[in-house]
């Protein structure tokens, strides 16, 4: 499994992570369309999304290529894909409808199996997408392992340590096997959800973490204490794992780390 140390950059507002969120895909995007014409891109759901409105602005509207971007979920929830609890009506309202990424390169859990709430089903077949993409080589592999390996993941922390849907306690954090599970009893509702396993995560050449306000501080604090019960301590990258926070959230975090 890839292996980087674990970076943190401390802004003073969720404005300025923000825009420095958007500098860094905006960066990224330029290096992987240049190096191979496709840019791989993997949501969360929560905060996230409404701190990507920076790259609404004109100038990463007008310089992006975002015709070669291609978009994932490293974790969905089990609903209907219209429901407010959806990952994908998430972002799709507050980002992927307001740019031009072709609607084929947006990859939303089956929908048949969202409405049904088959988690099971979901997750097998957001994993044989993948598989797909790999074989199509839109999605890269890590090193010769087989796994995919994605571009840039953008992720978020819950107030419990969690990432993805890989919550404390719960067995999915240990699953090394598949590229995608399920849970059907998420301490956080909806209950139903599908998530990209831990080695997947940390194949990825970029993942970002960006976590704000002081709900969060416990966790992040124990994370850079290496306390290993939560499951965002975990996280690593072939290339860079990289934190962002606000002051709010960085504020517990033990000094010299
Ligand atoms: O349920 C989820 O929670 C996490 C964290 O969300 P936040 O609202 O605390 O930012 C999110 O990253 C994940 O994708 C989502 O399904």
């Amino acid at each position: 499994m890839a292996k980087t140390k674990r970076k943190k950059i401390i802004f003073p507002t969720k404005k300025e992570l923000s825009e420095a969120m958007a500098e860094y895909t905006a960066n990224l995007s330029a290096k992987f369309c240049k190096a191979r014409g496709y840019f791989t891109v993997v949501l969360s759901g929560g905060d996230l999304i409404s701190w990507l409105s920076e790259l609404l602005e004109p100038m990463y509207q007008e310089s992006i290529e975002w015709s070669k971007w291609h978009i994932f979920w490293v974790d969905e929830r089990v609903v209907p894909l219209d429901h407010k609890d959806s990952n994908y009506k998430l972002a799709f309202d507050g980002f992927l409808s307001k740019v031009p990424i072709p609607i084929a390169n947006i990859y939303a859990i089956d929908k048949d199996c969202a409405a049904l709430g088959d988690a099971k089903g979901a997750a097998i077949l957001y994993e044989e997408c993948l598989k797909r993409l790999v074989n199509r080589d839109i999605i890269r592999t890590y090193k010769s392992s087989g796994f995919p390996q994605f571009d840039l993941q953008l992720l978020g922390m819950g107030p419990d340590g969690h990432m993805a849907s890989l919550f404390p306690g719960h067995y999915q954090i240990k699953e090394k096997a598949d590229l995608v599970t399920y849970i059907t009893d998420s301490p956080k509702p909806p209950p139903k959800r599908i998530t990209f396993t831990l080695p997947v995560i940390n194949c990825a050449s970029y993942n970002l973490m960006a976590v704000c306000d002081e709900a969060q501080a416990d966790a992040v604090a124990k994370v850079f204490n290496d306390n290993f019960d939560l499951p965002a301590a975990w996280l690593t990258a072939d290339v860079e794992a990289i934190w962002f926070l606000d002051q709010a959230a960085a504020s517990k975090i033990p000094k010299g780390h």
